[in-house]
């Protein structure tokens, strides 16, 4: 493997060239998922916002829900931004019939929780882990945590709702900072992935 930091998108569907953005700004190699075999070469994986249960149907499809959950277990760092948030909860509150999730955080995540499209706002939110200013997060028919496990941390919260989660290698956000061309929380999860790559070669 190079020295380079490779970070890859799940690119089924969603905004996956705003986060191939900001992970090259942030100082990874970035590029897309979509097969198996791309699967097996990142150090770590982030999930985008689009639609969870169209995510997960064409990953199921692409025969990438297995791969996914055994690396995500495996301990692959992974980063879930809203859609994504909901495909790292171990439990969905409700979901669509058949939905499925990768997993990985033990927490319980409400899907829609902040309102439909036309209910969308932007929130300045202070992120455990982020130094300086607030963080602009973009919420857009966003879910919330409803509750987490001893095992997550919560990082983040607007209005009393949870909206940034990490448990071990695996960090979600109900907001989008990949919209914003702030990429602190971009290298705060390039960073998680530097952190496990030097672990996994001593
Ligand atoms: N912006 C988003 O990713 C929206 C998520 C969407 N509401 C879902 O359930 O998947």
């Amino acid at each position: 493997m190079s020295d380079a930091l490779v970070i890859g998108v799940l690119a089924l569907q969603g905004d996956v060239r705003e986060h191939l953005v900001a992970l090259a700004a942030a100082g990874a190699a970035a590029r897309p998922v979509r097969r198996p075999e791309e699967l097996a070469e990142v150090d770590g994986l982030v999930l985008p916002g689009g639609e969870s249960t169209t995510i997960s149907k064409l990953a199921t499809l692409f025969g990438l829900m297995e791969p996914l959950r055994a690396r995500v277990a495996d301990g692959l760092p992974v980063y879930g931004t809203c859609a994504g948030m909901i495909l790292l909860a171990d439990k969905i509150l409700d979901p669509r019939s058949g939905q499925e999730t990768i997993g990985g955080i033990d927490m319980i995540v409400r899907r829609n929780a902040f309102g439909r499209q036309n209910e969308s706002f932007e929130a300045a939110l202070d992120i455990e882990g982020v130094d300086g200013d607030p963080v602009e997060g973009v919420f857009i028919r966003a879910p919330w945590v409803e509750s987490v496990g001893a095992a997550a941390r919560v990082l983040a919260e607007h209005e009393g709702h949870i909206v940034a989660v990490r448990q071990g290698n695996a960090l979600a956000t109900s907001f989008h900072p990949e919209l914003t061309g702030d990429h602190r929380v971009h290298g705060l999860f390039a960073d998680m992935v530097r952190a496990s790559r030097t672990r996994g070669s001593l």
